[in-house]
């Protein structure tokens, strides 16, 4: 009895002497900013300022965005924030944004993601890489999204947005639209066929390899998500037991599917105008790239494009079925554009939707498919017109929703208004307030594509049908507290009347 009764006792103690030493580190870490002289928001022991989103009440773009509203409430020019017992910086001046990401961009090239080619091939790509290698990749890529290869691509583009239009026409009969699902099947259409050189046939076929392995990656086990939580905030552990951050049958999918479409493209002398042409002839160039970087990019392309282009044109079809005025203004243009160019969609009918244009412009606004920004100091910075100096290693987190939504920059940031992004007020825009893309040498890569394979989408949706909101979309709209990226909370169900 005594023997157990002392066993209690000693666990006690440790488990006490734990806590004690945890609360004590964790106290004094958060001394951090304030030995900096850096203004900060009260973290809580041991979550920091990141709880809302541990608990998953709030995506964490809409908890770092709450943070942004908080600090431009106090009037500071930045704040510190903690991960657990990580600090990170954001900026809210709008000059200390665009040296960060401009000016002094030297020393902050850097996302400061996990990447490990050697166990983990598919991390090699140029959305996660650092340094030297991310400079390399990117300069080698850079010449794949002109708009020259744009227009290469238009056609393949054009052809997935029949097979978007055939089957609108079989699910309007169906009563309420799922727009969430129909977008992704066309976006995995899209993107399939352009990075991977694959026919997905995502409408006719929804189980195909393809959609299976994205909805992997969308869609992790909990085990999964779990891994991801470690990736993000504790990566040293990653690190230190070497552990892969891809599931291998994801990535085996993707080296298999690669390396077949190469093999037979070379067997048969084909050539195709899309981006993993332009990636296989870079291998063909001297010091050019290897199979396994050629993958990784394209495994980047598809990851960074299918579900933020999917997420936009679900968000502008909710908002234009709300706005039924807008709605109607837009499909006049896209009529009027159309009978210009005799009913065939060309790249340079698409330029002239300017509305178009103004109205993803304020979707992406509203909604940024990526709601904040990350990069990492690598020396010791002295930030702008401060004597302040950011140690290096610190992160730096910038958020688009919290600047996008700023009523000093936004009037009524919840009200859409395509208005604001006019040829006239669009000029008037400090482009530091609106990066839905990013801003800097990082910026995203895909703009051009993003912008396309949407507009092609939208024009063929307005010319053909009428949408009102259906009664099962859930108002007001909520965000997805376990994604990333901003993604509603469920779908948005539209009605679909054919014109
Ligand atoms: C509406 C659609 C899209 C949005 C809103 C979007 C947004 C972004 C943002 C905010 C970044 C980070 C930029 C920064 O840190 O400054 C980014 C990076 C990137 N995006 Fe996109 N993106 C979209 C579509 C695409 C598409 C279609 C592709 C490829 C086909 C793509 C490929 C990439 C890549 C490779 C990067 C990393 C660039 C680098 O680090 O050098 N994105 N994107």
């Amino acid at each position: 009895m005594v023997f157990y009764e002392s066993i209690y006792l000693n666990v006690i103690a440790i488990f006490a002497v734990t806590v004690i030493a945890v609360v004590t580190y964790c106290k004094w870490t958060y001394t951090f900013w304030k030995r900096f002289g850096i203004p900060f928001l009260e973290p809580s022991v041991p979550f920091g300022n990141a709880l809302d989103f541990l608990v998953l009440k709030y995506s964490r773009g809409e908890v770092i965005a709450e943070h942004y509203k908080t600090a431009k409430a106090k009037g500071f020019k930045h704040v510190g924030l903690f991960s657990f017992t990580t600090p990170e910086y954001m900026p809210i001046d709008l000059q200390i944004i665009k040296s960060i990401l401009v000016k002094d961009f030297n020393y902050f090239t850097d996302r400061g993601m996990y990447v490990n080619e050697e166990i983990d091939p598919l991390t090699g790509n140029v959305f996660m890489l650092s340094g030297d290698k991310w400079k390399k990749i990117r300069a080698k890529l850079s010449p794949t999204f002109t708009s020259g290869k744009m227009k290469m691509m238009f056609n393949i583009v054009v052809e997935c947005s029949n097979k978007l239009k055939r089957a609108m026409d079989i699910e309007c009969e169906q009563g309420p639209l799922n727009t969430k699902k129909i977008f992704a099947k066309f976006t995995t259409d899209v993107i399939g066929t352009c990075a991977f050189g694959l026919d997905c046939n995502s409408f006719d076929n929804p189980n195909n390899d393809f959609s299976k392995y994205s909805t992997r990656i969308f869609e992790p086990t909990t085990f999964e998500k779990f891994r991801g939580f470690i990736i993000i905030f504790f990566p040293w552990i990653i690190k230190f037991f070497n552990l892969k951050m891809i599931p291998v049958d994801v990535s085996d999918f993707y080296f298999k599917t690669v390396r077949n479409v190469v093999e037979y493209r070379k067997r048969n002398n084909v050539l195709r105008n899309d981006f993993l042409q332009v990636l296989i002839d870079l291998m063909k160039q001297e010091s050019g790239l290897t199979i396994g970087e050629i993958t990784a990019q394209a495994f980047v392309f598809f990851l960074a494009g299918y579900e933020t282009s999917a997420t936009v044109m679900t968000l502008c079809l909710f908002e234009l079925a709300l706005n039924s005025d807008i709605q109607e203004k837009l499909r006049e243009e896209v009529n009027t554009v159309m009978e210009r160019y005799d009913q065939v969609v060309t790249y340079d009918s698409l330029n002239d939707m300017v509305y178009m244009q103004q109205i993803l412009d304020e979707v992406m606004r509203k909604y940024p498919p990526v709601p904040f920004l990350n990069r990492v100091c690598l020396a010791d910075y002295k930030i702008p017109n401060t004597d302040i100096v950011l140690k290096k290693d610190t992160k730096v987190l910038i958020s688009l929703l919290g600047l996008q939504n700023d009523p000093e920059y936004f009037p009524e940031p919840e009200k859409f208004d395509p208005e604001r992004f006019s040829m006239k007020n669009k000029e008037k825009l400090n482009q530091f307030c609106y990066m839905p893309f990013g801003e800097g040498p990082r910026l995203c890569i895909g703009l051009r594509f993003a912008f396309l394979q949407i507009k092609i989408g939208l024009s063929v949706l307005l010319k053909n049908y009428r949408f009102s909101l259906n009664e099962k979309t859930e108002l007001p709209l909520k965000l997805n507290p376990k994604t990333f990226t901003l993604s509603p909370l469920g779908s948005v169900w539209v009605d679909v009347e054919k014109i």
